[in-house]
């Protein structure tokens, strides 16, 4: 069954919509990012959610009973703040308990409440502690403790790791998930990090301008996306504009390759720069135009005509110079792109 549901939310500032109307389903125990850059509408939606922004209209019903008239407080749902949002003046123990408090939920279930998540966060040894004597990675971990002593329906997330450095995101990131499997919770998440989507992730909803893109796995997202929005969204691809006769098309560089699915004229594909190898070829129609040694991969560019190529390749081979003619092979899948966020636009 679904635990959350959100049928045609939609929201205009005056006579700007700023969500158009937005569906979606999550499973209970899901894991579901929302995923998309700066302006697209997760905080605005998340905000709905929690109860603290209006939606100008449609539904939102959590764990089977409809929510959108309620006040946050009474829809059970908890949220973790970019900022933490942590009481300044109170120990660890006394953050984790505020929220249950005021809920009235009596003194020993909180006090065995507490107890757990000190644990299942790790936060033991810290509970005296107030915010402020605590580290960034540690008063997160507060943060999320908080949200999860509620034991509520819904955990909603709003960019929690953003604040952090790299290496302390990788392995809160990890610990999150964990979290989130331990508890069996329902988890809505939202970042404009790609590489956080697709790492946490069951399914990613793409967002843009308001609109859902596209929802999927990570994997589907990745390798077969529909839109061109998220095939460039996630990683890093080509954009080849090809000629489709039947199923099949001629990429610029002679190579013929089978399609998804039928298709006639101009169409356009993603492929992915990992997905094309490179050789040095004197007789070849590339010529290199840059190349960058990163370690494990090489990435290259190329040109071919008035078309340029995103290459990366692995496996310690020898760089090719700059300006080496070269010759380059596609392998894997090919997928259409439908453009319908272009089409909706025009
Ligand atoms: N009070 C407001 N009045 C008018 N427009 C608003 C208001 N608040 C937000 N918007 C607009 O709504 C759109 C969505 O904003 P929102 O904050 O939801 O985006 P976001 O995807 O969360 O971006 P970010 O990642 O930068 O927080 C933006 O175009 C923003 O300018």
């Amino acid at each position: 069954m679904n635990e959350l549901e959100i049928i045609d939310i939609t929201k205009d500032y005056g006579q700007a919509r700023v969500l158009h109307p937005v569906s979606l389903s999550v499973e209970r125990g899901e894991f579901v990012t929302i995923l998309g850059p700066s302006g697209c509408g997760k905080s605005t939606l998340l905000r709905i959610l929690m109860g603290i922004g209006e939606a100008s209209g449609g539904e939102i019903h959590l764990a089977g009973k409809r929510i959108d008239h309620l006040p946050p407080e009474a829809r059970d749902i908890a949220m973790v703040f970019q900022s933490y949002a942590l009481f300044p003046h109170m120990s660890v123990a006394k953050n984790l308990g505020f929220g249950l408090k005021m809920k009235k939920v009596p003194k020993d279930e909180r006090a065995r409440r507490i107890d757990h998540v000190l644990d299942i966060c790790n936060l033991r040894g810290l509970m005296d502690r107030l915010p402020r004597q605590l580290s960034g990675g540690q008063q997160q971990r507060v943060a999320l403790a908080r949200a999860v002593v509620m034991q509520p329906s819904l955990l909603l997330f709003d960019e929690p790791l953003s604040n952090l450095d790299a290496k302390l995101r990788d392995s809160l990131r990890h610990d999150l998930v964990a979290l989130h499997r331990r508890i069996g919770a329902t988890s809505l998440y939202v970042t404009h990090d790609q590489a956080e989507a697709m790492a946490m992730s069951d399914r990613i909803v793409v967002m843009n301008a308001g609109r859902i893109v596209e929802i999927g796995t990570p994997l589907e997202l990745y390798r077969a996306p529909k839109q061109v929005f998220t095939a460039n969204f996630l990683g890093q691809t080509n954009l080849l504009a090809v000629t489709a006769s039947g199923k099949e098309a001629r990429l610029p560089w002679g190579q013929v390759v089978a399609l998804d699915r039928l298709a006639a004229g101009a169409v356009q594909v993603s492929v992915r720069p990992e997905n094309i190898f490179i050789d040095s070829d004197p007789a070849g129609a590339a010529i290199v135009t840059s190349v960058a040694f990163m370690g494990p991969t090489i990435f290259y560019t190329a040109e071919i005509g008035s078309i340029s190529v995103k290459i990366s390749q692995s496996g310690g081979a020898e760089p090719l110079p700059t300006g080496a003619r070269a010759s380059l092979r596609f392998q894997g899948p090919v997928h259409l792109l439908e453009n319908r966020l272009a089409e909706e636009a025009a």
